[in-house]
Parts: structure tokens; C-alpha cells; sequence
């Protein structure tokens, strides 16, 4: 995109209040056409209200917001032609057969028959649904209807696409498959938004995220940038069963760049963790187990607001 494109999605100091309570509390972000931006942030951050906000079923308390240059809140329907909306809850029509769910949605938008027929297969397919295309919605796996809820919410065509927590509740393999379709529409040139509050999931999909915390943006990168930013290369996960794991803490000084004395573990953050772990050992330290890792947007977030992203 040339640079002097304007964004798809712009915010400027973005809040969201519930009486005294700041859910999102001035918020600027800028979303370029074809990026995968992501809101990281664990619950109750303010994710899902600013995807509210863009997608115009909730009203700012202050700020400003447009989405391809227009307010959602006096353009709604026109900011919602270019938007598909993939909800926290899936809420496909349990009655309807898996075809019919996309067929009756595509007419909510007015789309002929004889567009929305072959549309229909389309998506299907794509979100490999194919062979349940007459089966109802209800036998479906968490995952397909995961997929199907992706599929409809692509009927109108979207430009940009708002995920809520795409892949919650889903099994390892299911959330792989919803990635790898994810990654297509991307590779198509949708613009992504989407929350989550998985690391592996803003780490595989986004280009860019914010750190939301608290209804406030504590970082913006993209995973690489933030993990260069805000943490060492590696990690050495030490275990030293539950009593210990506090108080051995001061008999680790001096390992490593950082300590961080979790209740379960203690995360040394060093350049090198197989050094690291030698060092400890060397000092007759025995823990029960030891992991050496790469840093992850975990770590990012522990080191930012000093707690976990997942309660
Ligand atoms: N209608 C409402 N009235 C009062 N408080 C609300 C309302 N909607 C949301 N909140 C509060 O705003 C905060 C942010 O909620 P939000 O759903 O945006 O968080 P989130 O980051 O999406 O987390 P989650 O993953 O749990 O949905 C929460 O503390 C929530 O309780």
C-alpha cells in the first residue's frame, strides 16, 4: 500500500465508559488495507468493546473513529457493507441447515439468489463445509461452526474482517485448521482485525498488535518488534516445587538479565538460557524441572503490566 493511502480503520483517543468505568480509555490506533491487526489483551481489557465500537453497535463515550473514512455511528449501514463480523458467540440459526444458515444472512443484505447460490458453495468449500452443506448446524463440531460463522460473515464481500477471539474454546488441531483459512483471506487481501488472548495466535496471525490492558494500549509492535522491545531472546523456565519457588529467588541474583518469581515457576530472561541454567546449577541449585525457550508475547505482557495474560 502506498504510504499515503489512507488507513482502512482509524482511531484517535478511543474511550468507552460505563458510568465511572473506563472499559476502553482513549485508544489511537491506525490499521493500513491488507494488515492483520490484532487487540492482545486478557479478559475484560476492552477488546471486544472497541470491536463493538468499529463494528457500530456500540457508541463512543469520546473520541473519534472511521472506518474507510466514514463514522460508524452516522454511516452505519454503509461502514457495514464493508465489514464481515465473526462474534465472540457464534450465533447461527441452530434450526437452519448449514447452506440455508448463509443463504437466509446473504438476503439480510439484500444479495439476489442467484448471487448468493453460488456464493454459498463458495465459502463453503473454503471453509471446507462442503460435504455438511444439508447436515443441520447443531451436529457440528465447535470448530466447523466456528467456520461456518466465518464463512457467512464473508457473504457480503468484506474488506475488512472483525474477529472476536476467533479460536477460544476450540482444540489445538481445530484452531490450526481456522488459522490456515485465516492466513488465506489475508493472502487475499482482506484487512484483519481480530482479538485474542493467545500469544500463539496473535504471534501466528498478526502483523501488528496492540497490548491492551485495562482499557488502555500499553504497547504497539509487531510480535518480533515487541519481543525485541520488551524481552531477551530466551527464557529459563526453573521449577522448584511451590514452597520454593519464591524464596530461592534471592539465591538466583545475578543469573540472567531479569527474574521473575512466578507462584508456579521462576522465569530467568537471558540471552543465552542453557548459560543461564549452568550458572544455576553451578551454584548447587537443584530445581525440580528446567525449560529453556524463545520469549513469547507472554513475557511481553508479564513484563508490562506485571501479571499474566491468561487468569
Ligand atoms: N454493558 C456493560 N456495562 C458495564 N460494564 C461493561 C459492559 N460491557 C462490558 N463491560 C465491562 O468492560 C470491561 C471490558 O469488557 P470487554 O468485553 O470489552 O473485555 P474483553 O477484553 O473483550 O474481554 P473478554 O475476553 O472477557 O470479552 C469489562 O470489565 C466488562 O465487565
Amino acid at each position: 500500500m502506498p504510504l499515503s493511502d489512507p488507513p482502512v480503520i482509524s482511531a484517535h483517543r478511543l474511550s468507552k465508559h460505563y458510568g465511572d468505568f473506563h472499559a476502553v480509555d482513549g485508544i489511537s490506533f491506525d490499521v493500513p488495507a491488507g494488515e492483520s491487526f490484532g487487540l492482545l489483551g486478557p479478559n475484560g481489557a476492552g477488546k471486544s468493546t472497541t470491536m463493538r465500537m468499529i463494528g457500530g453497535v456500540s457508541q463512543r463515550t469520546s473520541g473519534e473513529l472511521t472506518i474507510m473514512g466514514l463514522d460508524p455511528e452516522e454511516h452505519g449501514p454503509e461502514v457495514r457493507a464493508h465489514l464481515g463480523v465473526v462474534p465472540q458467540q457464534d450465533n447461527l440459526d441452530e434450526e437452519l441447515r448449514v447452506r440455508d444458515n448463509l443463504l437466509v444472512y446473504g438476503r439480510y443484505f439484500g444479495l439476489p439468489m442467484s448471487y448468493l447460490r453460488p456464493k454459498a458453495d463458495e465459502l463453503l468449500e473454503f471453509a471446507q463445509l462442503t460435504e455438511k452443506s444439508g447436515a443441520k448446524v447443531d451436529a457440528l463440531s465447535g470448530g466447523m461452526k466456528r467456520r461456518l460463522t466465518i464463512a457467512r460473515s464473508l457473504i457480503n464481500e468484506p474488506k475488512i474482517l472483525l474477529l472476536d477471539e476467533p479460536t477460544t474454546g476450540l482444540d489445538p488441531q481445530a484452531r490450526h485448521v481456522l488459522w490456515d483459512r485465516l492466513f488465506r483471506l489475508k493472502e487475499s487481501g482482506v484487512t484483519l482485525i481480530l482479538t485474542t488472548h493467545y500469544m500463539d495466535e496473535a504471534e501466528q496471525l498478526c502483523d501488528r498488535l496492540v497490548v491492551v490492558d485495562k482499557g488502555r494500549i500499553m504497547a504497539e509492535g509487531s510480535p518480533a518488534q515487541l519481543i525485541r522491545d520488551h524481552s531477551t531472546r530466551e527464557v529459563l523456565e526453573l521449577r522448584f516445587g511451590s514452597e520454593r519457588n519464591t524464596t530461592v529467588a534471592a539465591e538466583l541474583q545475578g543469573i540472567g538479565e531479569r527474574l521473575e518469581p512466578l507462584p508456579d515457576r521462576v522465569l530467568i530472561y537471558a540471552r543465552d538460557g542453557e548459560e543461564a541454567l549452568e550458572q544455576v546449577i553451578s551454584r548447587g541449585l537443584k530445581p525440580v524441572t528446567s525449560l529453556v525457550r524463545r520469549s513469547s508475547l507472554e513475557d511481553v505482557f508479564l513484563r508490562l503490566t506485571g501479571r499474566s495474560l491468561i487468569d
